[in-house]
């Protein structure tokens, strides 16, 4: 891999010149990553060949790529007219370029020559959790008790440092299955700071337009718009439960009652048979005890009221048995079933697709519209598998 000097050239449309000019004015700021050049992107990747082809997202479609010094790359071409790719290209850049965590997938640079915006990452072996271990289609790989417990951890410890120890603090804001990738040694990190936000000290909290994905989205914020690090939290919460039980948190081919993953694991909270909730696919081999330790820690951080969960850096610690579990600690999840009077309501706005993230515009917080809590939540029950 090399490093270039970067010039850029201004575009300008006819339709939007002001909005392309700021964004290209910031594109042109791009200092603190390394460029690479388009044509060493498309030699790495064969002309961006199929064949190489390993995913694609919302924004664009992500090639495996070699280097001629043997590096391997995933490179991630954004859509050249979405807006708002170009936004989380640059908010990707500025947040992760110079932070630097074995649980966090690094960048390696970017190319932003003529309309190309292209993001490089170190490339990682086994797929997202999405792919491989929650939904629909499960991969050879065995996810024994050790390898979950593990990579709870190590996201919990990769979210603690974004919330705690780099400054400003940084809320990723779309923590969920498809964006924890795994390596070689299924050491997972956390991807995609498109929407990430950086968050000053002195601030309570940002009210901001509501991004993220259904069924990972707290309810304060997701009705509110008001985001804090429990909102990531509270993901995380969802993430584990996920991880735990082998299960994505919505599943519409399940019968109602089991369809909502949250809805389920605290009734069986309350009813003192957690024990359900474990991946049958464990076959046994795990300890019992932990792992239903593992589900109340989901159930502290997604609790309803955001001040009661628990920071990521006490996550950790509890994860690793440093420190105890009181289930007097445990209160009602951010439940969505006091919106069962919304279900069954067509979904008649835009803020979701299936599974995907995108921003929308929320209320501000003094006036909170039934219209939008039912969107919030129709949208949150719509999300199908
Ligand atoms: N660094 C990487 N190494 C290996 N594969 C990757 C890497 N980054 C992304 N991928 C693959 O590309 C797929 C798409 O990733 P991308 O981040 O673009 O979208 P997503 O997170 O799945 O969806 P969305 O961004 O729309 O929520 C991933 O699921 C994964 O299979």
């Amino acid at each position: 891999m090399s490093c270039f000097s970067f010039l850029f050239s201004r575009k300008k449309t006819a339709s939007s010149a002001e909005q392309t000019i700021e964004i290209d004015e910031e594109v042109s700021g791009i200092q603190n990553t390394t460029l690479f050049t388009y044509k060493e992107l498309k030699m790495a990747t064969g002309n961006f060949h199929y064949s190489n082809k390993i995913g694609e997202g919302g924004f664009g479609i992500v090639y495996k790529g070699t280097f001629r010094d043997g590096t391997m790359a995933a490179i991630k071409v954004l859509s050249a007219d979405s807006k708002q790719g170009v936004r989380e290209f640059l908010t990707e850049i500025n947040v992760i370029a110079d932070i630097e965590h074995e649980n966090l997938v690094k960048l390696y640079g970017c190319c932003v020559e003529g309309s190309h915006r292209i993001l490089v990452y170190e490339y990682l072996e086994n797929n997202s959790l999405a792919q491989t271990l929650i939904g629909g289609n499960r991969s050879n790989i065995q996810f024994s008790w050790q390898t979950r417990r593990n990579i709870c951890i190590n996201v919990a410890k990769g979210l603690a440092f974004l919330h705690e120890e780099v400054r400003p603090h940084i809320v990723h804001r779309d923590i969920k299955a498809s964006n924890i990738l795994l390596d070689k040694n299924l050491m997972p990190k956390i991807s995609d700071f498109g929407l990430a936000k950086l968050f000053p000290d002195n601030l309570t909290h940002i009210s901001t337009r509501v991004a993220g994905t259904t069924g990972y989205l707290a309810p304060e914020y997701a009705i509110r718009g008001q985001l804090t690090r429990k909102a990531d939290i509270y993901s995380f919460g969802v993430l584990l439960l996920e991880i735990v039980s082998g299960r994505c948190n919505t599943n519409k081919r399940l019968p109602l009652s089991d369809q909502y993953l949250l809805e389920r694991v605290w009734d069986l909270y309350e009813r003192g048979q957690l024990v359900e909730l474990i991946d049958t696919s464990l076959n046994g081999e795990h300890n019992d005890e932990e792992a239903q330790k593992f589900l109340k820690i989901g159930l502290l951080c997604t609790q309803d009221m955001p001040k009661l969960r628990p920071s990521m850096s006490e996550v950790v610690k509890m994860l690793m048995g440093e420190e105890a579990v009181d289930d007097r600690d445990i209160s009602r999840p951010g439940l969505l079933s006091e919106f069962t009077s919304l279900r069954g309501q067509k979904d008649k706005h835009d803020m979701t697709s299936e599974g995907t993230s995108k921003e929308v515009n929320s209320p501000s917080s003094e006036s909170i519209s039934t219209s939008y809590a039912a969107m919030t939540f129709n949208s949150i029950y719509d999300r199908s598998n």
